[in-house]
């Protein structure tokens, strides 16, 4: 049974959190007021109590003896979110990120000590709050870790047995390679979804497909400098599947847009066109999307 921290009790930090207890003592952190229990609701069944302690910040303390303290809070806010951690995490932990978009790897893991291993988990279950206190399991998704520092990617003995909770988990030894599969299809499904105001389905429509082409060629070229192997057919091919499995949902970012929250376009679209600057390929469609959503935001 291991000692978990996890930070931020979104959609998937609650997701996360009912799942872990099952086999694990966990601790939520959360920035909101009220620490009352959360509850995991699916489908028609009753609502349960997520088995978990919630706390805020100034209840972490440096006795606190967490084995595994998982971030699950967007792409932009794991900076803060780290750095307001940091103070408490023990020697020995293992920290694990776990977000849609790129980056923030780098950033944390020139952060940890050399007895501290970092992984990424990507996951494709899906879940809304759908009030401050619960949330509504909506799909089922396949879920994926691996490791990102040396450390991660000798001894995983420890996350493994922890992580086991979360279903339909697997492993890989190539992280990198799933983070930038997962953000072609954010590519293809997310910005274009928010600019037009419509559900992940209506993207197969025909007049939607140059912009797609184009945009997951971009990307391509750039996994393809990067080292990795994702021809453009497959990407395509991939995103098209899970236009049809998730249909009838709003992306997360047509509903940030809706809410006027930010939104993870930097690490999606951003992301393909700072890496075009580095290996000098042009991005103009990546670029023009990225453009449109930050133009969405300032004038909601
Ligand atoms: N929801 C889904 O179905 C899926 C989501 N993802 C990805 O997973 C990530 C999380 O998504 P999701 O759970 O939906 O997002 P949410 O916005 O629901 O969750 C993020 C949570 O983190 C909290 N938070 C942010 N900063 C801090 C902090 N410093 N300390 C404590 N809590 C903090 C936020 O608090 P507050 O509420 O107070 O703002 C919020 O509750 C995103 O990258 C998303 O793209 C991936 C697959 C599916
Ligand atoms: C897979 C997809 C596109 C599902 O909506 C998603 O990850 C998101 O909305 O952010």
């Amino acid at each position: 049974m291991a000692n978990i921290l996890i930070v931020g009790d979104g959609a998937i930090g609650l997701l996360l959190s009912h799942f872990l207890s099952a086999s694990n003592h966990v601790t939520v952190l959360t920035r909101k007021a009220s620490t009352n229990t959360r509850f995991y609701s699916r489908g028609n069944n009753a609502s349960k109590k997520i088995n978990a302690q919630f706390i805020s910040l100034n209840q972490l303390n440096k006795n606190n003896e967490f084995d595994l303290v998982l971030f699950t809070v967007k792409a932009f806010q794991v900076p803060d979110a780290f750095a307001q951690v940091k103070p408490f995490l023990p020697k020995g932990c293992s920290v694990v990120l776990s977000h849609n978009g790129m980056g923030n790897v780098d950033e944390i893991n020139d952060q940890l000590n050399s007895t501290q291993a970092l992984y990424f988990l990507t996951t494709s279950m899906a879940g809304y709050k759908s009030n401050l206190y619960i949330v509504q399991h909506t799909g089922e998704g396949q879920s994926v870790v691996g490791g990102c520092n040396s450390l991660a990617l000798q001894n995983n003995e420890v996350t493994a047995e922890a992580l086991k909770a979360v279903p339909n988990i697997k492993w890989t030894d190539n992280i990198h390679q799933l983070r930038f599969e997962k953000l072609l299809v954010n590519i293809a499904i997310n910005p274009l979804s928010a600019l037009n105001n419509i559900k992940n389905g209506e993207l197969r429509s025909p007049k939607y497909n140059a912009i797609i082409f184009s945009a997951l060629n971009e990307a391509c070229n750039i996994a393809k400098a990067q080292g990795l192997d994702i021809p453009l057919i497959k990407a395509l091919n991939t995103a098209y599947k899970i236009m049809e499995l998730t249909c009838d949902n709003y992306s997360s970012m047509q509903q940030d847009v809706v809410h006027n929250r930010t939104t993870e376009i930097a690490a999606i679209c951003g992301y393909i066109r700072q890496q075009g600057k580095l290996y000098n390929i042009k991005t103009p469609y990546n670029n023009e999307l990225l453009a449109k959503i930050e133009a969405k935001k300032s004038v909601v």
